[in-house]
């Protein structure tokens, strides 16, 4: 499994870099975190021995890999969400040429109207890389999807630090999370969630 999953991922990595450079349109382009913050949340997944994970915002699944690949070594399913119609097929093609799918569970949906769902403290680790403007308002869903010990990440914080700054003022605010700021990739926000 290994080497064909790491050269699909360096593939992807590849297509990521091509793909970007070339789009302006938002919707078209892949978007995709960086091969070592692939690596942080591999090791978060593994160091947190999370196995109910929960990604908001799949595209072509490149950051699905990362975490399915850790959540195969924890006994865990990663189930990523997108709403785009085309980076939902993207990633199902991606995935079928793993051997990750037991891993993965992949949902097309809007993440807000999907929060609003999810079990209260059914998550043990969420990775938040979508619409930044909606963070805000999905704080509460995102809060009460996890669980007590459970690990927040979010992309793009020192990237997207202006569109982020008051997202981070609501995590600070709740007493019942710690957070630290690190400093890989795009800038990862990192926040868990103090076990009762
Ligand atoms: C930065 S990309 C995700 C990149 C991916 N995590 C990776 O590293 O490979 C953001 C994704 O969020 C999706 N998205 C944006 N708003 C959304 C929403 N309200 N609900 C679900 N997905 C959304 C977009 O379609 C896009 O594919």
């Amino acid at each position: 499994m290994h080497e064909a999953l790491e050269a699909l991922k360096a593939e992807l990595e590849q297509f990521g870099d091509a793909n970007d450079s070339q789009q302006t349109e938002r919707g078209r382009r892949m978007l995709n975190i960086t091969r070592d913050t692939g690596e942080f949340l591999a090791a978060m997944v593994l160091a947190t021995a999370a196995r109910r994970i929960l990604e908001i915002g799949t595209s072509n699944g490149y950051s699905t890999l990362w975490l399915a690949e850790a959540a195969h070594a924890t006994g865990g399913l990663v189930t990523t969400l997108d709403h785009a119609e085309d980076k939902i097929a993207m990633a199902s093609a991606n995935f079928a040429r793993t051997s990750l799918s037991g891993q993965i569970n992949l949902v097309h949906d809007d993440a807000g109207r999907y929060l609003a769902e999810v079990h209260p403290a059914s998550c043990d680790l969420l990775f938040l890389d979508s619409d930044r403007h909606q963070y805000v308002d999905w704080w509460p869903l995102l809060n009460r999807a996890l669980r007590p010990g459970g690990v927040l990440i979010v992309d793009n914080f020192i990237s997207h630090k202006a569109e982020i700054v008051d997202f981070y003022a609501l995590v600070q605010a709740d007493d019942t999370f710690s957070t630290s700021i690190v400093a890989v990739g795009k800038g990862e926000l990192f926040a868990v969630k103090h076990p009762v």
